[in-house]
């Protein structure tokens, strides 16, 4: 479109295939398919930017570590996404049939990839949705960690409304222990509370006392719309993760990119004040994991 593109190595090529795509899908004549090829011919010139921020990507993810959580293996992006391609992620999700969606605690959730199981045969593989995958490649190319890569294999879409959350949870040893999440709608906080070790695996050798993991400190992350947040190592091991239920974030300094959240949203209560920031919308988020055990099933 600009000659501004700035090429992204990627093990296969996006590019290709959502323009081999936007194409076949213009020339179809039902109005919605015609949006989505619409959103994605805008996608191709935006993709490459020299301005877009997966321009960044390739150097890798230690510019994106949040310096101030208290562990490492952290990374937050922002503007990960661009606007067209939130609002086209968002309007797929909607699309998505009704029968599909579960209810969990006030938040709606919906699966791909199959439904992670601990028993031992593992996880029926099921194909990820077309245009799912492009938004799943786009994660290729940053390798944040070695496992976040071609082998991802799951996404778990939750949907909340404003005021609902999450409660805090670990993601647990069905997965490879890294997780990368796309944030799309409203912002919200995520919190990380130190794993108590005798919540879980509960170990008499432990003695009950001196726990590392309690010596830890919470903190939290704020998350505006399109941005991508990976977390692993302790993060993800020592440490539950959850969002309230609240209407508005209180962001303080308990959070590890506050200053970057009023910056965002122009600064409220001054530097160190409290900085409270509503949910105005839907929250919508794609997690994206790699399930460790699955199987196929032939199908004829
Ligand atoms: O919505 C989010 O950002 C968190 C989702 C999550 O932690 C999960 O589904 O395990
Ligand atoms: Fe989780």
């Amino acid at each position: 479109m600009n000659g501004r593109r700035t090429p992204i190595r990627v093990s296969r090529s996006i590019f290709s295939e959502i323009f081999a795509r936007s194409h076949s899908v213009l020339s179809q004549s039902t109005t919605r398919e015609y949006a989505y090829g619409l959103t994605e011919a805008v996608l191709v010139s935006e993709l490459g930017s020299r301005n877009s921020p997966r321009s960044g990507l390739a150097r890798g993810m230690d510019a994106h570590a949040l310096a101030r959580a208290p562990v490492p293996g952290v990374y937050l992006l922002y503007d990960f996404d661009t606007a067209a391609e939130e609002s086209y992620l968002l309007s797929r999700v909607d699309n998505e049939p009704k029968t599909r969606w579960t209810t969990v605690s006030d938040r709606r959730v919906l699966q791909f990839g199959g439904r992670p199981t601990a028993t031992k045969h593992g996880m029926i593989a099921e194909k990820i949705p077309e245009w799912l995958l492009d938004a799943f490649y786009t994660l290729v190319p940053i390798r944040p960690h070695p496992r976040v890569r071609e082998d991802l294999n799951h996404v778990l879409v939750n949907a909340y409304e404003p005021g609902r959350g999450i409660m805090p949870h670990e993601d647990g040893p069905l997965y490879d222990p890294a997780v990368a999440i796309v944030s799309l709608g409203a912002s919200a906080t995520m919190r990380f509370t130190p794993r108590r070790r005798d919540d879980a695996d509960a170990d008499a050798a432990d003695g009950g006392g001196g726990r590392a993991s309690d010596a830890a400190a919470a903190f939290g992350v704020w998350l505006p719309p399109r941005s991508l947040l990976v977390f692993t190592g302790a993060a993800y091991t020592e440490y539950l993760h959850g969002i309230e239920d609240v209407a508005e974030d209180v962001v303080d300094e308990s959070v590890a990119n506050r200053d970057a959240a009023a910056k965002a949203v122009g600064g409220g209560g001054g530097a160190d004040g409290p900085l409270v920031i509503p949910r105005e919308r839907a929250r919508v988020s794609l997690t994206c994991r790699r399930v460790l055990k699955t199987r196929k099933i032939l199908a004829f």
